[in-house]
This record gives structure tokens, C-alpha cells and sequence, in this order.
């Protein structure tokens, strides 16, 4: 394809490799009239420039406590979120989002293409600077045939596609996925999967993608991050020792799969016993 995407150093991103997202010692404690809920522990991690970094735990863990403290929706009680050096206190510009609900975050009167269109105009960019990367975008997600449908006219896993087409064409430095694949059928799942590996290599992005599939955490990531249970603290940082080309046939039957889905699995079920976490007021596990 023709791709009018940015490049890295055309959209000002960080050097791949280079330290983009630092969690230092972040806890989110929620206050209501029933007592006190401590979300979040103590977490601390980074990531790099152009990494897939998957975040899996056990429900109820607090993933989605965490990507609003990263996203800037949320204040931490106590640590900090720092993106490409800046504290993060507000949603970063240079951030987007991909949720499981794309029913709700697509705009039902919109077609595909205002839809994809509608950041960058809020960006600020003119109609001529938008229309080849509106059009990159949707011919990247594979849904150049229907531009001027609207959402409600496609199937659930081609209104992930939009939303995944509007959060590229954002060119987004930072892209947080939220259990995207969760509502769509297996099948459907296993193509948007290797949709968003295939993106991920060519337009250099920087994924932070949570989910409650470990297999699709091992399929997709380079590190896996486990969770505790609440009050969370990072079980295990996990390298995915996997090669770069992944295939769904080939990678899942691979022997190094089975072994780092097997020892996430474990992590995850001594997650839900409480092991290392609520018990751990040290954090064990932590970097
Ligand atoms: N606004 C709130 N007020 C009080 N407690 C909250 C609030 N939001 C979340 N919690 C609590 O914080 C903990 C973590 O919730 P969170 O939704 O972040 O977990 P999760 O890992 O995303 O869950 P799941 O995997 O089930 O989607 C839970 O015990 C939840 O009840």
C-alpha cells in the first residue's frame, strides 16, 4: 500500500528504543463513604519506544484503573505517569485509545470515514492533509470498500477495525488498547490480532495492549506484565522470546509458546490465590 503515515522522526517521536512511558511507584487508592479500595498498589514499569507490551491479570485487578491513570483520566494517589518526559496530569496529546465498547465509541451518524476523520480535524489539520491519511488508515484496516457505511451496517469485528483505522490515522505515539478483541467472535479475533501485529511492524508504533486472554498476551507481545490481585503490584515482567514473524498456526504450535503460556497461566492462577500481592506489602516481583 501507499502509506501517507508519518514515519517515526516525520512525527516526532521518540527514537525506537528510548524510554517513552514511565509508571514510577504508581498506587490509586478510591475513596467513597463504604471505606477506602486500594486499586493499585505500588506499580513501576517502563516502555520503549516502539515495543508491544501486553498487560494480563486477574479480574478485578485493576487494568482499567491503570490505563486511566496512564491516559491521564484518573489521579494517581501517590507515583507518577511520565510520557516522553512529560508528567502525565491531563490525556496526553500524543496518546490514543482503542476500547472493547466500539459500539459506543464510534459516532453512529458518522460514516467510516468521518469517523476516522473526526481526531484529526480536531487536530487541527486541514482537509487536504486529512484525506490521504484517512484514506491510508482505512485501506490499512482492510475496509477500503466501504468508506461511506455506517458503523451500524457492519459486523462488530469491522467496527473494531474503525476504530483501529482512527486511532492510526491519529498517528498516535502512544496506542492503548483496552481489551479490544474481548466482544468479537474467535475467528474475527484471531484477524484483528494479526491486524494489529502487521501495523505495529510498519508503521512503528508503541502499543500498550491489555487483556484478559493469555494466550493473545503471548501471541501478540514482546513482554507480558502480570498483574497481582488487588491492591495490584506487577507479578512478572515476562520477555516474550518469540520471532518478530508471528503466525497463528506456526506460533501457537511453537514449543517456546506453549512453555511462556504455561508459566503466565501460573502466574495468573497464584495471582487469583492472592500470591505476591495483597500479601506482599513488599512488592515482590516488581522490576
Ligand atoms: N470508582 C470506583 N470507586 C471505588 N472502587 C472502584 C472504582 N472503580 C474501580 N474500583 C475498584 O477497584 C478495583 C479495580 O477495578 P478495575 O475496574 O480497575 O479492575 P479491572 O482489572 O479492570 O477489572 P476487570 O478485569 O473485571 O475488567 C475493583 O475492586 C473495583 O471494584
Amino acid at each position: 500500500m501507499t502509506t501517507e503515515f508519518a514515519t517515526t522522526s516525520e512525527a516526532g517521536r521518540p527514537a525506537p528504543g528510548t524510554e517513552m512511558l514511565q509508571v514510577a511507584r504508581l498506587n490509586k487508592t478510591y475513596h467513597s463513604p463504604q471505606g477506602d479500595t486500594e486499586a493499585i498498589r505500588d506499580l513501576t514499569f517502563t516502555v520503549r519506544a516502539g515495543e508491544m507490551v501486553c498487560i494480563v491479570g486477574p479480574s478485578g485487578a485493576g487494568k482499567t484503573t491503570l490505563l486511566r491513570c496512564l491516559s491521564g483520566l484518573l489521579p494517581p494517589s501517590a507515583g507518577t505517569v511520565t510520557l516522553e518526559g512529560q508528567q502525565v496530569t491531563e490525556p496526553p496529546k500524543g496518546m490514543a485509545m482503542v476500547f472493547q465498547e466500539y459500539a459506543r465509541s464510534l459516532f453512529p451518524w458518522l460514516t467510516v470515514e468521518q469517523n476516522v476523520e473526526l481526531p484529526l480535524k480536531e487536530k487541527g489539520l486541514s482537509k487536504a492533509e486529512r484525506g490521504p491519511k484517512v484514506r491510508a488508515a482505512i485501506e490499512a484496516v482492510g475496509l477500503d470498500d466501504v468508506p461511506n457505511s455506517y458503523p451500524w451496517q457492519l459486523s462488530g469485528g469491522m467496527q473494531q477495525r474503525v476504530a483501529i483505522a482512527r486511532a492510526v490515522a491519529y498517528e498516535p505515539h502512544i496506542l492503548l488498547m483496552d481489551e479490544p478483541f474481548a466482544a468479537v467472535d474467535a475467528q474475527t479475533r484471531a484477524d484483528l490480532e494479526d491486524l494489529v501485529r502487521d501495523l505495529w511492524k510498519r508503521l512503528g508504533l508503541t502499543l500498550l495492549f491489555v487483556t484478559h486472554d493469555i494466550d493473545e498476551s503471548v501471541y501478540l507481545g514482546q513482554r507480558v506484565l502480570v498483574l497481582s490481585a488487588r491492591p495490584t503490584v506487577i507479578m512478572e515482567d515476562v520477555a516474550v522470546g518469540l520471532p518478530d514473524e508471528r503466525d497463528q498456526l506456526t506460533t501457537r504450535g511453537d514449543a517456546e509458546f506453549a512453555r511462556l503460556r504455561t508459566h503466565v497461566y501460573e502466574l495468573v492462577q497464584e495471582a487469583k490465590r492472592g500470591g505476591r500481592g495483597e500479601h506482599d506489602a513488599d512488592g515482590a516481583g516488581q522490576e
